[in-house]
């Protein structure tokens, strides 16, 4: 990613470098400047002019570091900013085509983290630190040559003594306040995680009576924040009059042997205040030594955790590719045996099936048999072994990702809606956004009516700022959104819980009448529902123990016969 980058924006380094080190040239001689007006002052001088002169060279100069400087920021620090761009987009554009196990693994903080607190120590790395290099090197030397030449080298070398140990300290308190300030940091997140926990749950601690021991932990964090700041402002109150302690070491070792030198009348007063000027122009340089340690340092190790992500690769590849194309919606699966990437259980056992384009199929079991993950195989969100799915004849492993979106809609048990409109939420995955189709699949999803009766309709906000649906509504749209798609194949995973038996029945219907001829796999948990499917998968731990219509399993299958019954009796319980 580095290289990358520096091939396209080496010359932003180049130029910017060359900015900073006029600038550095150009303060060198400022106090030169200074000291050659005491020295003329000194010898008597009554020419206002001359005076004039060397403050319009001081004002000339200021104006050009000016100058300088502004462009030097723009060009090194623009760069660091235009990184941390281009680092966020190909790390997302990673994180989108990583496939749902690399998610099964990885916390959302820990991605955000990367996100933010590493791609921040990178740029630092890429910005502040190349300018500090530039100045530790460059202004370091370049004034320790203008004082010694200038004015005097022994002076010189006695009076840079303690200026490694600005370096040194500056390396250790900057390891500190780091280290400090992270804690700082996990604190405010813990704090605001806290915040927002009870925020969001008020209703939950209200209902149990628990305030007083939700007060009791955020007073707790809340402490925890002061004393970590505590800790953190301690360092810092130490950390510059240390600095300003070690630099007056060496403004007492220059005055006192300067001072002598100007007495015995080995350098004039002027080079003296020269002397003086440049000393205090390498405390900088010395800090910046000292930071830009830790700087790189916290930079290589953020760029080691994002190329980390970078190197992943998606482990749902598509070998030998076929050409893409318009499916039917034939789909087999043949002696399927799976674990999820990374575990030992073994989830489906030897399952075989047929479905045939444009019949309706439901998947139904017990919790936890595995009727999800067949659904988000056949989706391709997770990799199988070969010959073990075929979709229209064609092993899905040869399907390409592009072939598979287009031609399956899978809406997962978790709804998820973005926060746009509802017209927004169901054109999400179609290029236009026309009204008439938007419409026609609302009301396929039995969401229409819902829709028009909200004072925006269409136009509603959904989410924290519009709002709130009903876990049924919400559900109705994401279903409309995956039938807008208009694809062959339309997987329905269980995604019709929060609704009720006759709405969901109502929906499975009109889905089947609505258009051409899909086909059709859902999955649900109540029986009734998908009562007049084609043919009914039944699972139970891993493994199907039956199959066929509705009433072949009632004669034929005990376990589909007892959840049927026991459905039917919860379902007449509730009307009484
Ligand atoms: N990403 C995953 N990684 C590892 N194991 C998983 C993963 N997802 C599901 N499982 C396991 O696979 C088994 C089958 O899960 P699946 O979600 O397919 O069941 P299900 O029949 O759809 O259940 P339910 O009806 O409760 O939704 C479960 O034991 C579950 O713990």
């Amino acid at each position: 990613m580095l290289k990358e980058f520096f091939k396209r924006y080496w010359w932003t380094y180049l130029l910017g470098s060359f900015f900073l080190i006029i600038v550095d040239l150009l303060q060198l001689i400022v106090p030169r400047v200074i000291g050659n007006i005491v020295d003329a002052l000194k010898v008597g001088l009554n020419d206002i002019s001359a005076l004039k002169l060397s403050i319009i060279s001081i004002f000339m100069i200021a104006l050009g570091v000016f100058m300088a400087r502004f462009f030097w920021r723009i060009l090194i620090m623009g760069s660091a900013r235009r990184f941390e761009y281009y680092s966020k987009k190909i790390l997302f554009e990673k994180l989108l085509s990583l496939s749902p196990s690399f998610y099964d693994k990885t916390r959302v903080g820990d991605l955000m983290a990367r996100f933010t607190n590493d791609v921040r120590a990178v740029r630092m790395a890429m910005g502040p630190a190349i300018v500090m290099i530039v100045d530790a090197i460059f202004l370091t030397s370049v004034t320790i040559i203008a004082m010694g030449t200038m004015v005097d080298w022994s002076l010189t070398w006695i009076a840079i003594i303690p200026l490694p140990f600005l370096a040194m300290v500056t390396s250790f308190f900057g390891k500190m306040i780091h280290n400090r300030f992270k804690s700082v940091q996990e604190s405010f997140s813990d704090l605001t995680d806290t915040v927002e926990e009870s925020v969001s749950g008020v209703r939950v601690i209200k209902s149990y009576g628990i305030e007083d021991l939700r007060y009791e932990t955020l007073k707790k964090k809340s402490q925890d924040y002061v004393n970590k700041n505590m800790r953190l402002v301690r360092v810092w109150g130490m950390f510059f009059p240390l600095i300003q302690l070690l630099a007056s070491i060496g403004y007492i070792i220059a005055t006192f042997y300067g001072g002598r030198k100007v007495i015995l009348g080995e350098i004039t007063l002027g080079e003296f205040i020269t002397f003086t000027a440049y000393l205090g122009m390498l405390i900088w340089p010395m800090m910046a030594i000292g930071w830009v340690i830790n700087l790189i340092q916290r930079g290589r190790a953020s760029y080691k955790r994002l190329l980390d992500i970078l190197n992943r690769e998606s482990e749902v590849i598509s070998k030998d590719p076929v050409a893409a194309k318009k499916l039917q919606g034939h789909v087999i699966i043949r002696d399927l045996t799976y674990r999820y990437p990374g575990s030992e259980r073994v989830v489906l056992d030897n399952i075989s099936m047929e479905i045939k384009p444009g019949t309706k199929v439901a998947i139904v079991g017990t919790t936890g048999s595995g009727k999800s993950t067949i659904a988000k195989l056949i989706a391709r969100l997770y990799q199988v072994p070969d010959g073990k799915i075929f979709i229209d004849g064609i092993d899905i492993n040869k399907l390409p990702p592009e072939t598979v979106r287009e031609n399956i809609s899978y809406v997962p048990q978790e709804t998820f809606l973005f926060t746009d409109t509802i017209k927004g939420n169901i054109a999400f995955g179609i290029e236009d956004d026309e009204e008439e189709r938007i419409v026609k699949y609302a009301s396929v999803a039995a969401i229409h009516e819902d829709i028009v009766q909200f004072p925006k309709g269409y136009d509603t906000l959904v989410g924290e700022r519009g709002v709130t649906l009903s876990g049924g509504q919400k559900q109705r749209v994401a279903i409309a959104r995956a039938l807008i798609k208009e694809t062959p194949i339309v997987i329905l995973d269980d995604c019709l819980s929060a609704v009720d038996t006759e709405t969901e029945a109502r929906i499975l219907s009109s889905l089947v009448n609505s258009t051409e001829k899909k086909t059709i796999i859902i999955i649900s948990h109540r029986l009734k529902a998908v009562r007049d499917a084609n043919v009914i998968y039944v699972l139970h731990d891993g493994k199907i123990v039956g199959h066929g219509t509705h009433e072949e399993l009632i004669e034929s299958n005990e376990l589909y016969r007892r959840m049927y019954e026991r459905q039917l009796l919860e379902e007449k319980l509730e009307e009484e």
